[in-house]
């Protein structure tokens, strides 16, 4: 389980590090070197680099890079944006260090700028990192303009300067590093977009902050990985029964709407749900019957036909929303799902629905006793349940989505290339497995169905959400460039094929 540091976070672990007895000048010098070493690797004979210095810590890494570059034989060049004298504690430090070994050091010049670039085989972007909290502008934002319009190979500190490492929102203007050097843990603004297409490759450099830090820090922010969630599911057991392996239900839309159901219900049967139903009216039914093998149909004429298969308890998860239509036949439906002890995963129409009442949709979820509830919104049904919360610009993505988890009680996950999945708890995981041939009609309800599916198994709901996106994201990577989403379908096979090995 890989765990995300926000700035704050990240500042409080090198300040109990500091606090232990660790000087902060040592932790800047281990970071400098790791540029260093970064610096070095990337080119394969002694060139120019060219460091750009900003006035905090970030700069004082870029410092420490430059005096281990020089010693190490490279012409190094340093520019330090703002007056010499702003700089202060390790910062000024690593600075003095670096005039001693004589590197040269100018204060950045718009003017001269360009022809530094020009002469440079490698940026080191060490302008602004954790403590960037405002927008670039002026002439830190011309810096950055020009550094991106040279193309030239950069390396970013922590962070590339103007990626806000909480949110990765870009703050004005931002470097487009090749590479990105952090410490100790990744953090958020690595991941999420668009700061996670700036970074480059990130690679992460121990400086010696001890993982201990993180016992007390408590971070709430993870990677979707495997390891989130791996421990809570099991493949099936020799003397198993498909019952063990739960019922998923799926509601289907109209009789011209039928497909998002059988493609959340495939999905639930190959994520492994012991079975799978889709409960249709007549005339969808008539329609799923012609196409459907094992997953099963259960036909409805009306609501208390809907109620009496709700009445079978074996069907312990169930997928509503995927073409249901919008309107008030969806919103009863929707609470007559939440009515009762089973999982539910609502999706597109069955959020939609609520756009004018999302308070009711709430209570419906906080009034239920038992059965977790999954809501899989993208930005704009999130935007139609969660108003206030989306227009908060400056929130992060999943602090917009623990938000939403908190107001409405239950695991939002808030799709997109940087999917987050957050618990009211205030758990939040940023998934970065996803294919943009994800980006297709259908593939959400395959993903609902596969949430289904976990919660069917018995996942805790939050690992259940995680492991549905994460699954979700491998098979797009197995189906390949041009899938559509009946694809997903028989791949899933060999995703699930390589977790149950994992685990032998
Ligand atoms: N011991 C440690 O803690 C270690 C820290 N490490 C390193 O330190 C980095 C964090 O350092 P940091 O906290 O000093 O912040 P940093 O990113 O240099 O920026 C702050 C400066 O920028 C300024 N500023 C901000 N926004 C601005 C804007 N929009 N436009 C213009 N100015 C702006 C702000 O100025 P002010 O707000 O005072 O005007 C302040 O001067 C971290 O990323 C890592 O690289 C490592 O060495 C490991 C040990
Ligand atoms: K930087």
């Amino acid at each position: 389980m890989e765990v995300l540091l926000t700035p704050e976070e990240m500042s409080e672990a090198d300040q109990r590090t500091i606090r232990g007895g660790t000087p902060g000048i040592e932790l800047m010098d281990e970071a400098g070197r790791a540029v260093a070493d970064t610096c070095a690797r990337m080119m394969d004979h002694v060139a120019q680099v060219l460091v750009l210095a900003g006035p905090g810590n970030n700069g004082g890494d870029g410092f420490v890079a430059a005096r281990i570059l020089k010693k190490r034989g490279y012409p190094v060049r340093l520019l330090l944006l703002g007056e010499a004298s702003r700089l202060k504690g390790d910062a000024a430090t690593a600075r003095d260090d670096a005039a001693n070994a004589g590197v040269p050091i100018e204060r950045l010049n718009l003017a001269k700028l360009p022809e530094r670039l020009k002469e440079a085989r490698l940026v080191v972007d060490a302008l602004f990192g954790a403590g960037l909290d405002r927008p670039l502008e002026g002439d830190a934002a011309q810096v950055v303009h020009l550094v991106n319009e040279r193309r030239a190979k950069t390396i970013a500190v922590d962070l590339p300067s103007g990626v806000s490492g909480g949110s990765g929102a870009v703050l004005g203007e931002a470097i487009r590093a090749t590479r990105t050097v952090t410490f100790f843990r990744r953090k958020p603004g690595h991941l999420l977009f668009p700061g996670r297409e700036l970074c480059g490759g990130v690679s992460v450099a121990d400086i010696g902050i001890s993982a201990d830090v993180l016992e007390e820090i408590r971070p709430r922010t993870f990677v979707n990985d495997r390891e989130l969630w791996r421990p809570h599911w099991n493949p099936p057991t020799v003397t198993g029964h498909k019952y063990d392996r739960g019922h998923a239900l799926i509601v289907s839309g109209p009789a011209v709407r039928t497909g998002a159901a059988r493609l959340a219900a495939v999905a639930a049967l190959r994520a492994g749900a012991g079975l799978s139903t889709v409960a249709a009216s007549p005339s969808a039914a008539s329609v799923h019957a012609a196409h459907l093998t094992a997953v099963m149909l259960k036909a409805y004429k009306d609501e208390e036909q809907f109620a009496a298969i709700l009445a079978d308890r074996r069907l312990n998860s169930v997928v509503i929303g995927p073409a249901a239509g919008v309107g008030e036949e969806t919103r009863r439906r929707v609470a007559m799902c939440l009515d009762g002890e089973r999982a539910v995963v609502l999706d597109a129409d069955a959020l939609t629905s609520f756009a004018e009442e999302p308070e009711a949709l709430f209570a419906s979820i906080r009034n239920k006793t038992s059965g977790g509830v999954v809501m899989t919104p993208h930005d704009g049904e999130f935007a139609r349940l969660f108003p206030d919360i989306a227009a908060q610009a400056s929130m992060s993505k999943p602090d917009r989505a623990r938000e939403a988890a908190r107001l409405s009680g239950a695991v939002i996950v808030l799709k997109g290339a940087d999917t987050v999945i957050a618990s009211a708890d205030g758990r939040a995981a940023i998934t970065e497995n996803a294919s943009p041939w994800l980006a297709t009609a259908g593939s959400g309800d395959v993903l609902a169905g596969i949430v289904c599916a976990m919660m069917a198994q018995g996942l805790p709901v939050f690992e259940a959400a995680c492991a549905g996106v994460w699954i979700h994201g491998q098979a797009a990577k197995k189906a390949g460039p041009g899938l559509i989403s009946e694809d997903l379908l028989p791949v899933l096979k060999d995703v699930i094929a390589e977790l149950a090995e994992d685990r032998a």
